[in-house]
Formats: structure tokens, sequence, C-alpha cells
């Protein structure tokens, strides 16, 4: 019954959050109050790349490159390119229903994970109508797929953003909300959100990968940072190479704050889908290194998204804006 506890828990109201701990604090405590693209397209090694909106853009992507999508022997691959962020939150939030959709079909829950940062500002087209009415929020399950080691009333916590931005306008069950334990320290916070994963795991909520034994979330939404970072896998630091754990820790992150828990990449690439969403110019170089033509090298984290499912890029034209200059040459 321990992991009923753990996982079970009443809605968190940030502005209650009280400063001491509790002997009886739950492991995960699960919080919450809770079209366009362009029309061209380009193939870059196992990467199609379709620019979607109504105004024809003048980049035209090289012949070699044309293609709608392509196949790898892990999963499908596309990057749609939208003329602007607008566009892409309004495409966003239709991929997102029509998913939550497709797997309610299949099974009774839907299991969302979020990163922090402009993920957030980006989900806000999920949270008008027609979605508003129309998605079977009791059935979402939302998780973090990094996290800063902060309170969740703190302006770090991606708890907080999330909350603010999103959860407190959707009526996503509060028990269905799975915030890490700030109480904890970074490695204990860690511990504890890969025991509460394992504790739905059991309950029938997070499947199991059959191909890898790790987690199996429907959707992972993920942000980029300028420096390729994905989740909290920043670029040379060796949790990106952890393949055992399901979440992990970082106590000297680049970005701050230092102290941070993280899925690894192989609970991030058991996904059945992934949504990269990256947009502005401050992304671009790490689009190019990404999706350009010198991908066979792995340098950045975000190379190393490779979801068992379908991984989409929401990207719009100005992070993709170095890719059209390699284009052009
Ligand atoms: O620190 C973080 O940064 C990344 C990227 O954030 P963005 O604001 O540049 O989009 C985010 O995906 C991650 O969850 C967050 O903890």
């Amino acid at each position: 019954m321990e992991s009923a506890i753990r996982c079970a828990f009443p809605a968190f109201i940030p502005s209650l959050r009280s400063s001491s701990s509790s002997h009886f604090l739950p492991l995960i405590r699960p919080l919450f109050p809770a079209k366009n693209h362009s029309l061209f397209s380009f193939k870059s090694r196992n990467l199609a790349i379709t620019p979607v909106n109504s105004t024809r853009s003048t980049w035209k992507p090289p012949a070699a490159m044309a293609g709608t999508e392509s196949s790898t022997e892990k999963g499908k691959r596309n990057v749609l390119v939208f003329d602007n962020e607008e566009d892409l939150s309004v495409s966003l939030a239709k991929y997102t229903a029509d998913l939550s959709e497709k797997f309610l079909k299949e099974r009774s829950a839907f299991t969302v994970v979020l990163s922090g940062g402009s993920l957030i500002k980006s989900l806000r087209k999920l949270v008008e109508p027609p979605y508003i009415d129309t998605v079977e929020w009791a059935k979402w399950h939302i998780f973090w797929v990094d996290e800063r080691v902060v309170p969740k009333d703190h302006e770090d916590s991606n708890y907080k953003l999330a909350y603010d931005g999103f959860l407190s306008k959707v009526p996503i069950l509060p028990g269905h909300v799975y915030a890490i334990n700030d109480y904890l320290s970074a490695e204990g916070a860690a511990d504890d959100y890969e025991a509460c994963l394992r504790h739905l795991v059991k309950a029938g909520i997070i499947e199991l990968s059959k191909a890898t034994g790790f987690p199996k979330f429907d959707l992972m939404l993920l942000g980029m940072g300028p420096d390729g970072h994905v989740a909290s896998l920043f670029p040379g630091h060796p949790l990106v190479n952890e393949n055992q754990k399901w979440v992990t820790f970082i106590k000297d992150s680049p970005k701050p704050p230092p102290e941070r828990i993280t899925f690894t990449f192989p609970v991030i690439n058991s996904s059945a889908a992934i949504a990269m969403v990256v947009n502005g110019a401050g992304k671009a170089e790490a689009v190019r290194t990404a999706l350009g033509d010198q991908q066979s090298s792995v340098s950045l984290p975000v190379q190393m998204v490779s979801p068992e499912g379908e991984l989409t890029w929401f990207t719009d034209k100005e992070a993709t804006s170095k890719l059209q200059e390699q284009a052009s040459l």
C-alpha cells in the first residue's frame, strides 16, 4: 500500500505551500489546483522537413531534400516549419488533441510529459476552444521530463510554469499531476520520482516499452535550449550517457538553477511520440546542428532524441533560418 500512498494525494495549491516538511509526504505529490505549415519540404538524411504556412516562402529546399516524412529503423521523423510561433502553437494544439483522441481509443489513460521553458507558452491554444471542451482531460496524466529542485511556488519551478500557463486552465484531475517532491534533495527527488513511475507502471497507468523495458509515455512535449540541451541533459555532461536509471539528478547544471532532476535518454527515447517544440532565432545554430547536413557526429543532446515511435519537430522560420541559409548555398 505504500506505493498507493506515494502517488495519490490531494491537490496542491502553490500559494498554500508550507515551508515545513511533513512526515506523511508522498514520494510524488500530484499537484494542480491542475495549421498552418509552409508548403515546401526537404529531406535531410533521416529527416523530412515540411514548412507549413499559408504564405509561400521564397526559400526552396534543395531537390535532394524534397519529401514529406521519413522513417528510420526506430520510427517516423517529421519536421514542420511554421511561419511564426502563433501558427506553430495552433498546430501543436491540434496535434496534441488528435494524439489524445487516438490513444484514448486504445486505453483509458493518456500519459503526457512536459518540459519547462518556452514550451508552456506554445501550449496556449490547447486551453482554448475547441480543445478545452473536446479533449478528455480527465484521462490525462501529467509528468515532467525535468524539474528544478526548488519549491513549487518558486519562479524557477517547471511545475509552477506549467501550472500557471496550462494546468490551471484545464480540468485535468489533481491526482493525475505528478510533480516532484520538492522537500527532498536532488538525489532523493530523482529516486522518488522514479519510484512513483514504477508504481504507475504497476498500476497500468504508464506502459513499458517491449523493446527497451523502460517506461513508454504516450507523448513527450520537449523543448530545446539554445545550447542543444533537452530535459536537463546538457552538452558534454556525463548524464547524457546514463542508460540504467529512469530518472537521475544533476547538481552542476550549466543553466541555473544548478540542481535538477531529469528523465534519462532511454526513457525519452522509449516514447510513443515526441514533439520537439523549438522556435526563435536563438535556437537556429542548434537546429542547424541537429537537422542540417552534418548530422553524422553527435555533439548535442538534442541529436540523441530518437524515439521508438514518431518524432515531430514543431519549428518556425527563425529557428530554421540557418538551415535555410545552408540549403541555399
Ligand atoms: O532549463 C530548461 O530549458 C529547456 C529549454 O528551455 P527554453 O526556454 O529554451 O525553451 C527546457 O526544455 C527544460 O525543460 C528546462 O528545464
